[in-house]
């Protein structure tokens, strides 16, 4: 463990791209990052800086990271290409590389969302634009997981999903340190799911601390929330035991806890009142859970899943329904069993 050497190339130059860089650089990976934005190369390039001053302020990254703005050189250099790009500009930016992409590539997406006008995964997405060829060589990388904490080089585990269990192993081993441990699973559908609603949830905490609401009703949410997650998640193909592990409850956890997480920052910030158009104007980074929430709202009417705290934030986001109002809704409905095998079953038989 720990020992070879590839080439890694970075698709996106945010916060999380970035931190995924100088941890492949730290291992000893030869890495490259593209980025849009000419002053995130040339900040990470420049001798006397080497930082993401746009992305992620503050953190030093390894001498031997190297930024550039040539997508195609990125590409022609990676063994191994972590995309880390919005939900929203996938497909777009990975059809401009589909051509150059070779078979003995592994792409691992490292992105969190699921698409509004077509309700697709990211999986969903890459698997439409992406040669067929390299379909067993997708892989998806979720947990629980800030980047300035990964910048720092703290204790943090995530999940490699892949199909094939030996693209989620060759990723797993190749990642993995003493500071970032790697698990392993087939189930991409519950890695992915769980990483895009738990933002969903991290906006619904947010917007209960904002309102000054206490740590009970948090822990309610968190856990109601768990259970929407995996009643969806598992109509949309998900086992449901990924929903307790790393992408599941411990990315819900850490979202909505942690004063890190930006889904979380809008949520507080539309508690205390702030209008959601201008907390997004405020902001350089993405918030997933913004688009998502309707994305997973759709989803689940469309499958007849209950989720009524997802549809509850679908109104405050989107609706701009009053979020007490919508608690107390949400609190008075019909009064029920808390474990209903009747949903999880009737959630199973959708896939
Ligand atoms: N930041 C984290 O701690 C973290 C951790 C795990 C997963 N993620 C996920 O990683 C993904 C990327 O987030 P991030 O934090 O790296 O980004 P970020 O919020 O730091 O930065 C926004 C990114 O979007 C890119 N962008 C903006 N417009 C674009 C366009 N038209 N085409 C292509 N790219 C465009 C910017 O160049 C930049 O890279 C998201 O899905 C996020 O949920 C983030
Ligand atoms: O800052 P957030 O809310 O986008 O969350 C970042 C990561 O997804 C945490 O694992």
């Amino acid at each position: 463990m720990f020992t070879e050497r590839t080439n890694v190339g970075v698709i996106g130059g945010g916060a999380w791209g970035t931190a995924l860089a100088m941890h492949a650089a730290a291992m000893g990976h030869d890495t490259l990052i593209w980025a849009r934005e000419t002053e995130v190369v040339s900040s990470i390039n420049d001798p006397a800086v080497k930082e993401n001053t746009t992305y992620l302020q503050g953190y030093k990254v390894p001498e031997a990271l190297r930024a550039s703005n040539d997508i195609a050189a990125v590409v022609a250099h990676a063994e191994i290409l972590l995309m880390v790009i919005p939900t929203p500009f996938v497909a777009a930016t990975m059809s401009t590389i589909r051509d150059s992409l070779r078979p003995e590539q592994i792409i691992v997406s490292c992105t969190k969302g699921i698409l509004n006008d077509t309700l697709e995964t990211v999986n969903q997405i890459l698997t439409r634009v992406v040669p067929e060829a390299l379909h067993s060589r997708l892989a998806y990388l979720s947990g629980p997981s800030f980047a300035a904490e990964v910048a720092q080089g703290m204790p943090t585990a995530v999940t490699i999903a892949s199909k094939t269990d030996t693209a989620a192993a060759r990723v797993q081993s190749l990642f993995s340190t003493p500071r970032f441990r790697c698990y392993r699973t087939t189930d991409v559908e519950g890695v992915e799911l769980g990483g895009a609603l738990k933002n969903v949830l991290a906006l619904a905490c947010g917007i209960s601390d904002g309102l000054g609401f206490g740590c009970n009703g948090r822990a309610a949410l968190i856990t109601r929330g768990l259970s929407e997650m995996t009643r969806l998640a598992v109509a949309l193909g998900a086992h449901p035991l990924t929903m307790g592990g790393l992408a599941g409850m411990g990315d819900l956890v850490l979202t909505c806890t942690g004063d890190l997480s930006r889904n979380r920052t809008v949520g507080i910030r539309l508690g205390k009142g702030e209008k959601l158009q201008d907390i997004i104007d405020s902001m350089k980074a993405v918030a997933e859970g913004v688009l998502t929430s309707r994305s997973a709202h759709q989803l689940a009417l469309k499958l007849n899943v209950e989720c009524p705290i997802i549809a509850g934030i679908y109104r405050v986001i989107h609706e701009n329904a009053d979020a007490r109002a919508v608690v107390s809704e949400t609190m008075s409905r019909e009064l029920r069993a808390e474990v209903d095998p009747e949903l999880f079953e009737a959630a199973a038989r959708q896939r």
